[in-house]
This record gives structure tokens, C-alpha cells and sequence, in this order.
């Protein structure tokens, strides 16, 4: 145990192996900083990766008498944070785990414990250790959707678990004010950022406006330095990258329709881009002159390529001007399929196929489940008839085409 201010214990797992990782290793190794706050109420925030649970869980019941721990708090569920709460949990018999709604289910899984554990805490809410007050502040998708920062309000620390992170496994060093004057920990850091957190840049703006209100000492981040000074140039490292974007873009939606379900979805998919900034043109192509299409495909930032379903193919001219596509150079420029179907919808399938053979930059769900771990984002983008009831997958897409296009 070391003490990173009064009461407040870092009781983490240095790693120094070269770590796998996201497909990726971690070549200088990485920590899982969990924290153990002592006051009248006891709580310990995240534990370590899954590899060092029953390790962690043994030291931590040499350390003190588990039964009296009061709360387990898990920011993020992933097992390089959440791996001893199996262990810990059975032995802590009275403790229950302070977590967000979607991490419940997620938690009892992984670790085969009864609900009756938990308690779901929601943005804002405080809860009192005595002399000490926790604040949950709901940070979604930074890393995965179920994730939180936890306040420790008089003490002024932000337990903020992934982010803020460095993947650095340093024994000898824990607070970044005890590293020698020359040495920067901001290449790693940044590291970091490029690696976990830029997939999910879309969040990082709201995680900014919830941690800055707030008066800060410590950021004690789950990975790698404790952050004890010059917090604002860390925090500006976040800012600085999810501000970063393209202006002025353009886009265009092209689309068939027979009965009107897929003019629909266009209509929402160009609201979602209007409200962006971005200039859109969605175009019916039947009616279109076909030269001027070609013009402005080549002039668009990207385009998405709507088509309804008949008879297992692709209604009116569209496949005319995809066929056309790999004559216009427009490899790498961002593109989507979307389309409403009864059925099978095979049509925005084939509509796919000519995307990526002529090399644009093709939003697929895969690609998407790959680099950012999100599983909800369809590509392409398909809904069975009306598209009303598919708002929500409808915006979700949007939102990502729009991520694809900045950035
Ligand atoms: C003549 C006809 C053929 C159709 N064939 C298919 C089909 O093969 N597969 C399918 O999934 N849906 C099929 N549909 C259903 C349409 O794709 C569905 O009604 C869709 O919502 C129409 O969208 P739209 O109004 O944008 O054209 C067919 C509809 C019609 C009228």
C-alpha cells in the first residue's frame, strides 16, 4: 500500500512484461493502479488485470479484514481493471459494487455473482465514506460504453480508471512529481491517447466538460503515472486532439426508392449530417443527369449510397453510377451503403461490394466492432420497410459516417 494523499492508497500491479494488448503489446509494459480509500466507510476503487486477481485478492486480505470493506467501485468493466472483483467480492462478503447500469450485467458474467452485489449509481450521485464524499460521473465509451470516473470530492482526486492513462510499467516511480526534472511522461501519454481513446474521440469533448468544472489535485488514472501536477496540460492533451477536425465538409447521399422507405431514411441521415455543419445534397437518381452525379461525387467528402430491395436486386440506375465508381477516383473517400428492405435485403449488400471494389473507404460493422470495440453500429446500414421505428440505429450510423469524415 502507498499513500497518494491523506487515506487515499494506491494498491495496484506493476506488469513489466511486454503486455498484449488490444492486438497490439505494450512494450514497456503497463500497471493496474487500483486505489483503496479509508474513512468510516472503506472503498476500493478498480482492482487489477484478471492475471493478478487472486494475487491482488491475497495481499489485500494480508492488508486488512475484507469483511469490513464497505464498497467496490468499478469504473470500467474490462478485465484488465475489473479481474479480481471475483475474488475480492467472495471474500468481501459485505461490500457492495458501486457500478453504472450497463456494467451490472456485464460484471455478473464475467464473475459469476448474484445481483443482489450490486448497486447502480447514476451521473452526479454522491455517496458519503464518513469525512470523504464519492462522485460517479457517467463517461461513456471511454473506453466502453459502460464506463465511469469516480469524485473523491474534499480530497480533490479523480479516479478516471482508462483515461488519463499511460501504458508505462515503472516500479520505482508512482506520481509524476517524483520522476527527475528531465523526464516527460507526455510521448507515452499521448501514445496512449492515438491508441485507446482517439477510436471514441466523439466522447472525449463531454468527458472534457465533466472534469474540468471540477476543482482537481490528483488524477489517479488505473494505468500507469498518477498525475499530480500540471493536471490542466494533460487534460488539454484530450482537448486539443478531439478538437482537432476537417471544416467545411460536404456530402452526398444518392438513393433509390419505390414506395418512399428509403428517401426516408436519406432524410434522416442528412438531418443528422445538416446538424453537424456538414453541407449535404441528397439526390433521388432517377431524376438525375447522370454526368452531373459523377461531378459530384468526385466533389463530396463522402456519400452514402441508399437503395431499396426488389426482386434480390437494386432498383432504377443506381448500379449505372456505381459501376461508373471506379473510373472517378475516388479511392479512400469515405462511403456507406444504406437501404430499406422487406426480407433479405440483398441489394445494399451488392451496393457494398462496389464500394469497396472501387476502393473507397467502406464503413462496415466489422471494421467498426474491430477498431472500436462498438457493436451496435450497423453498416450497411439496413431497416426492414418504414424506417420510423429506426431512428436510433439510423443516428448511431450517422454519427460514426460523421467521425469517419472529420477525422
Ligand atoms: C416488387 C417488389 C419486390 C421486392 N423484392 C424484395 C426482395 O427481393 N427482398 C427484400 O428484402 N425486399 C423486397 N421488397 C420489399 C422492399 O424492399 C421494401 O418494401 C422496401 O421498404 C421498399 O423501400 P423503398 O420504398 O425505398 O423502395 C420488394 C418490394 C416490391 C414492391
Amino acid at each position: 500500500m502507498r499513500e497518494i494523499t491523506k487515506n487515499v492508497y494506491w494498491v495496484g500491479k506493476v506488469d513489466d512484461r511486454k503486455v498484449p494488448f488490444h492486438r497490439l503489446v505494450l512494450e514497456k509494459g503497463t500497471s493496474y493502479n487500483a486505489y483503496l480509500i479509508k474513512d468510516e466507510k472503506t472503498a476500493l476503487i478498480d482492482t487489477v488485470d484478471i492475471l493478478f486477481g487472486k494475487e491482488f485478492t491475497d495481499k489485500m486480505a494480508e492488508a486488512m479484514d475484507l469483511a469490513a470493506l464497505d464498497y467496490i467501485v468499478i469504473n470500467h468493466t474490462e478485465p484488465d481493471h475489473s479481474g479480481a472483483l471475483g475474488s475480492i467480492a467472495r471474500k468481501a462478503v459485505n461490500a457492495k459494487i458501486l457500478c453504472t447500469a450497463p456494467a451490472v450485467y456485464e460484471l455478473m458474467e464475467m464473475y459469476k455473482i448474484g445481483k443482489e452485489r450490486f448497486q447502480v449509481v447514476t451521473n452526479g450521485e454522491e455517496i458519503s465514506l464518513g469525512e470523504k464524499t464519492l462522485v460517479f460521473y457517467e463517461t461513456p465509451y471511454l473506453h466502453t460504453e459502460e464506463t465511469m470516473v469516480t469524485y473523491l470530492k474534499e480530497d480533490e482526486v479523480l479516479f478516471t480508471c482508462d483515461i488519463f492513462s499511460t501504458h508505462v510499467a515503472d516500479k520505482e516511480h508512482l506520481l509524476v512529481s517524483e520522476l527527475p526534472e528531465d523526464v516527460s511522461i507526455m510521448e507515452d501519454y499521448d501514445t496512449y491517447y492515438q491508441l485507446i481513446m482517439d477510436p471514441h474521440r466523439r466522447y472525449v469533448l463531454p468527458m472534457i466538460d465533466v472534469v474540468k468544472p471540477l476543482s482537481l489535485k490528483i488524477i489517479a488514472p488505473s494505468h500507469g503515472y498518477v498525475l499530480d501536477q500540471n493536471l490542466p496540460s494533460y487534460i488539454s492533451v484530450y482537448e486539443n486532439h478531439a478538437l482537432e477536425s476537417k471544416k467545411d465538409l460536404s456530402a452526398l447521399i444518392l438513393f433509390n426508392t419505390m414506395s418512399g422507405n428509403t428517401k426516408k431514411m436519406a432524410r434522416m441521415l442528412e438531418n443528422e449530417l445538416v446538424k453537424e455543419g456538414i453541407k449535404v445534397e441528397a439526390i433521388n437518381t432517377e431524376k438525375a443527369d447522370l454526368d452531373e452525379i459523377y461531378t459530384k461525387i468526385q466533389k463530396a467528402d463522402g456519400i452514402l449510397f441508399g437503395t431499396s430491395t426488389r426482386y434480390a436486386d437494386i432498383p432504377g440506375n443506381l448500379e449505372v453510377i456505381l459501376k461508373e465508381l471506379k473510373d472517378l477516383e475516388v479511392e479512400g473517400k469515405p462511403a456507406a451503403a444504406f437501404g430499406s428492405y422487406g426480407w433479405s435485403g440483398e441489394a445494399v449488400e451488392v451496393v457494398e461490394d462496389y464500394l469497396r471494389a472501387a476502393d473507397l473507404r467502406t464503413l462496415r460493422s466489422s471494421d467498426i466492432i474491430k477498431s472500436t470495440g462498438m457493436s451496435d453500429i450497423e453498416f450497411p446500414l439496413r431497416v426492414r420497410f418504414n424506417p420510423e421505428n429506426s431512428e436510433k440505429e439510423i443516428k448511431k450510423a450517422a454519427a460514426v459516417f460523421i467521425d469517419v469524415l472529420r477525422y
